[in-house]
């Protein structure tokens, strides 16, 4: 399961379906996961300002003026390329002439999805990405159908299955078992699963997602309100790695056969919206720690936690806003209910402190012998040394 030394593996549990525990004594900053997605797709409403600005293979942004910037000789769909070889590459994987076709035919103008909500758009361009992975690869097909999520056939897949049919061409889908249970149960699964890969930080603007992908191994964290890993992607970086993978590293030091968990959202949400949004979206009743004690906490007492806004159907762990004033009342929740909540330290340390952010902490991983004194934040970025 794990990239490095074995690090984690997955078990069964009792009430969480399938998790990932530690297989040895975890260092904090500990990479434990690097995953690569088998799916990804344009978060980007069609013909909005930004839609040229990512290449349509890897998600980088193209910069103004690139020499190197290529289209795709196939379709109308505004899909742009940062270089010759993503074209390349995706001409034969994301973007191919069935996705071309279908892409083209949900953005004409007469399309049936004209009048839709953008997350409709979102389900309908996951559906094309999805059914293409059925050809170009029926094994990463097999991975996305096995991972958690029960077909709800209701009147969103209904129309989003007639939909498909009439945009993708019939002859490729005839062979894949296409129904609308098929297609109901591939948007469940990307409702459970997929990660959004985030726009950079910016103190004055709403984050928004760039692409959604589906990444296997990550897909099997469960949720904890406070976590004991976070997950860090670097889309724009120009680095060796896969810049859409996505890397987990432990918050701070874990002993063996300690489930790691993540948490869906940002940690400084209510109790009330984190139960929403757990129950809504991933449908299931949180009893963690911090769930069992906050849920004797009165509703003045929550007050000052933020309402936080954000996608609402993915692990955006990352949704920013305001936490300043959060930590304070937290501070005070804590310090009066300091008996019951062990877990002020949590808010302290792993949550950043800047404006808007939201975020959480994580320490780089560490040296041979020594932790790393420098704290990353998974949202905004900023490098901070360890307060001891
Ligand atoms: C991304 S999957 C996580 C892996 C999943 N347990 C599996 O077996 O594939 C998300 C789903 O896991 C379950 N889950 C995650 N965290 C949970 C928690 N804290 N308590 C109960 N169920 C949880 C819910 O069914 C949720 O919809």
């Amino acid at each position: 399961m794990s990239d490095d030394n074995a690090s984690i593996k997955m078990v069964e549990t009792e009430n969480k379906g399938r998790a990932l525990v530690s297989c040895r004594p975890l260092r904090a900053g500990e990479i434990v996961l690097k995953d690569s997605p088998i799916l990804l797709y344009s978060a980007v409403p069609h013909g909005g300002a930004a839609v040229a600005n990512y290449c349509s293979n890897c998600f980088r942004t193209i910069l103004p003026h690139s020499q190197t910037t290529v289209s795709c000789p196939n379709c109308t769909s505004a899909s742009l390329f940062c270089t010759p070889e993503c074209q390349s590459i995706a001409l034969s994987t994301s973007h191919t002439p069935f996705v071309c076709q279908a892409l083209t035919r949900l953005h004409a103008a007469d399309s049936p999805l004209l009048h839709h909500h953008h997350d409709r758009h979102l389900q309908a361009r996951f559906l094309v990405a999805a059914y293409n992975l059925a050809t170009v690869s029926p094994s990463n097909f097999q991975t996305l159908l096995s991972l958690q999520g029960e077909p709800f056939v209701d009147d969103a897949s209904i129309f989003l299955h007639s939909l498909i049919s009439s945009v993708c061409p019939l002859s490729n889908l005839g062979q894949l078992g296409f129904s609308v249970e098929l297609t109901a149960a591939l948007l469940a699964k990307d409702k459970l699963n997929a990660f959004g890969l985030m726009e950079p930080f910016n103190q004055d603007k709403e984050r928004s997602v760039r692409a959604y992908g589906i990444y296997p191994r990550a897909s099997f964290f469960n949720h904890d309100c406070l976590p004991n890993a976070c997950r860090f992607d670097y889309v724009d970086s120009v680095s060796d790695f896969s810049n859409t993978n996505i890397i987990v590293r432990v918050i701070h030091d874990l002993p063996a056969g300690r489930e790691i968990c993540l948490s869906y959202f940002p940690v400084n949400l209510k109790y009330s919206e984190r139960q929403k949004r757990l129950k809504d979206d991933y449908g299931f009743k949180c009893d963690c720690d911090r769930c069992n004690v906050e849920a004797n906490w009165s509703d003045n007492e929550e007050e000052g936690e933020e309402e936080m806004d954000g996608e609402d159907n993915v692990m955006d762990e990352d949704d920013d806003d305001d936490v300043g004033d959060d930590l304070e009342t937290m501070d005070n929740n804590m310090a009066k209910e300091n008996d019951d909540f062990p877990h002020a330290y949590f808010f302290l340390r792993y949550m950043c402190s800047r404006d808007n952010c939201g975020g959480t902490l994580a320490p780089l991983p560490p040296g041979d012998t020594r932790p790393s004194t420098i704290m990353e934040c998974n949202v905004c970025g900023n490098l901070s040394k360890c307060e001891e």
